[in-house]
């Protein structure tokens, strides 16, 4: 039996022990194993008590079951929720009970949604934001990840490529039915009025975008800067927990330390450093090397200093704040100088002057990269892709359709392919089904 027609299971809530653990069944197989383990298949959509017993009639657990008969399901096929007590045991006897029948397994990562989407519960662009939904850390990503998975892009990505099919349909029998080639312009120039209107539509969408699909990567922050200026400190500052060994000795951090933070909804991940200097430890050295890399790599840099004197060293393109620590000790003194037109900051890390300034600060910044905007419809960079792919094929059928049609409708072609590639749906088929439901009837 091929795979895909094999039944499967999977526990499908959280890491146990849990009070609750639900595990979910889907294929051929799910009403016959309710009845196995359950005695019974209970009515549709309703919960049910059962005593789930194993082959040898031995219970496995008190259970309540939900049988979803297909296709209205999640994944379209027939499905069975078991929901037991959520400890290793049970799970480990219920799994076994399960895997002991016949086209039955365990089931691959994603291969519930993949069902789904195979049998058109949900588009590509949906199925992406269903994943994102499941990994959302903050606010911002979660409302991001439900408009994609509400189907908005999708929704609109259908709409834009049945006008193109529709279009290059009108040409194509243009081209079908005219004597010499030459198609009459009658049939070009409304083509052509649809195809400019939609690739506007298909315009804004990409500019109104912002940078959103960021929100799925999020904020590189990294913390930079010489040797025992307070890097370490900061950091933890910033995670409001002891992540970085702080010591008094320089040198202290080698490896780049790591946090997620969640700023203002806003997913920023902070890398703390080792302290560049010149050094002949081989270790420290290394150190150095990952921390120019990883500071390069970064979206903004916070040069740490201790010094009114302190100058700051450019990694890569990103852009770089001046801090100067421990004004608790420093005298205030002259102001520092400023690096790359961006305001300095003054800051004591340990004692936590001048942080609320430097946190709002990253949240403006973390504002002014994410775009701020709610409205973007477009949650990864292959969705972006495949519309500016769509949108060029667009422009170069508008460019193309003077020197033949054919050009044209394969712009076009084209252009309905990618839309097609963004929802997970390629069928040429379409095209052909337009054209001979619109042209051929009576034939
Ligand atoms: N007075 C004062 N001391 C600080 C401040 N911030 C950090 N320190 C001290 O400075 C020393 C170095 O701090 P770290 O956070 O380890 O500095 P670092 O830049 O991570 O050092 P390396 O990892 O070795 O490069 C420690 O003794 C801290 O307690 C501050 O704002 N004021
Ligand atoms: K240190
Ligand atoms: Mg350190």
């Amino acid at each position: 039996m091929h795979p895909r027609d094999q039944t499967i299971f999977a526990l499908s809530s959280g890491r146990p022990p849990s009070a609750i653990a639900m595990v979910r069944v889907s294929g051929p197989q799910a009403g016959p194993l309710l009845s196995a383990l359950g005695g019974k298949v209970p009515p549709a959509r309703a919960a049910t008590r059962a005593l789930l017993r194993d082959v040898g009639q031995q219970p496995i657990d008190d259970a309540v079951v939900v049988w979803f008969p297909g296709p209205a399901s999640a994944t379209g096929e027939d499905v069975a929720e078991f929901h037991v007590h959520g400890g290793r045991a049970v799970l480990a006897a219920l799994f076994a009970a399960l895997a002991g029948f016949e086209n039955v397994r365990t089931a691959d990562p994603g291969e519930f949604t993949r069902r789904a989407f195979e049998n058109g519960k949900l588009d590509l662009t949906e199925a992406e934001g269903l994943d994102d939904l499941i990994h959302a850390d903050t606010d911002r990503q979660r409302r991001q990840a439900l408009r994609q998975l509400k189907g908005l892009l999708g929704d609109r990505a259908r709409d834009w490529r049945a006008r193109i099919i529709e279009a290059s349909a009108l040409i194509e029998a243009g081209i079908d039915f005219s004597d010499e080639g030459d198609v009459p312009a009658e049939l070009i120039a409304p083509a052509m009025a649809k195809i400019k209107t939609l690739l506007a539509e298909i315009q804004e969408v990409l500019a109104a975008q912002g940078q959103s699909e960021r929100l799925r990567d999020g904020l590189v922050v990294a913390i930079a800067g010489p040797p025992n200026v307070g890097k370490s400190t900061l950091m933890n500052q910033l995670a409001r927990r002891e992540v970085a060994i702080v010591s008094p000795h320089a040198g202290t951090t080698r490896d780049v330390i790591e946090v997620q933070l969640d700023l203002d909804g806003y997913p920023v991940t902070v890398i703390d450093t080792a302290g560049i200097r010149e050094t002949d430890d081989p270790v420290e050295q290394e150190g150095v090397r990952r921390a120019r890399a990883r500071a390069a790599d970064a979206d903004l840099v916070l040069w740490l200093a201790d010094s009114p004197q302190a100058r700051m060293e450019q990694q890569g393109a990103a852009p770089v704040w001046l801090v100067r620590n421990k004004i608790d000790i420093a005298a205030p003194g002259r102001p520092m100088a400023q690096g790359q037109g961006k305001a300095g900051f003054e800051i004591s890390a340990s004692r936590g002057d001048g942080l609320p300034e430097l946190i709002a600060a990253l949240v403006g910044f973390a504002q002014d990269y994410f775009g701020g905007n709610e409205g973007g419809l477009i949650g990864r960079t292959r969705q972006r892709k495949l519309l500016e792919e769509t949108a060029a094929s667009l422009r170069r059928s508008i460019g193309v359709v003077g020197e033949g049609e054919e050009l044209a409708a394969e712009e076009l072609r084209t252009a309905a392919h990618s839309l097609g590639r963004l929802l997970g749906r390629v069928d040429v088929e379409d095209i052909l089904d337009v054209i001979f439901r619109e042209f051929c009837v009576g034939k």
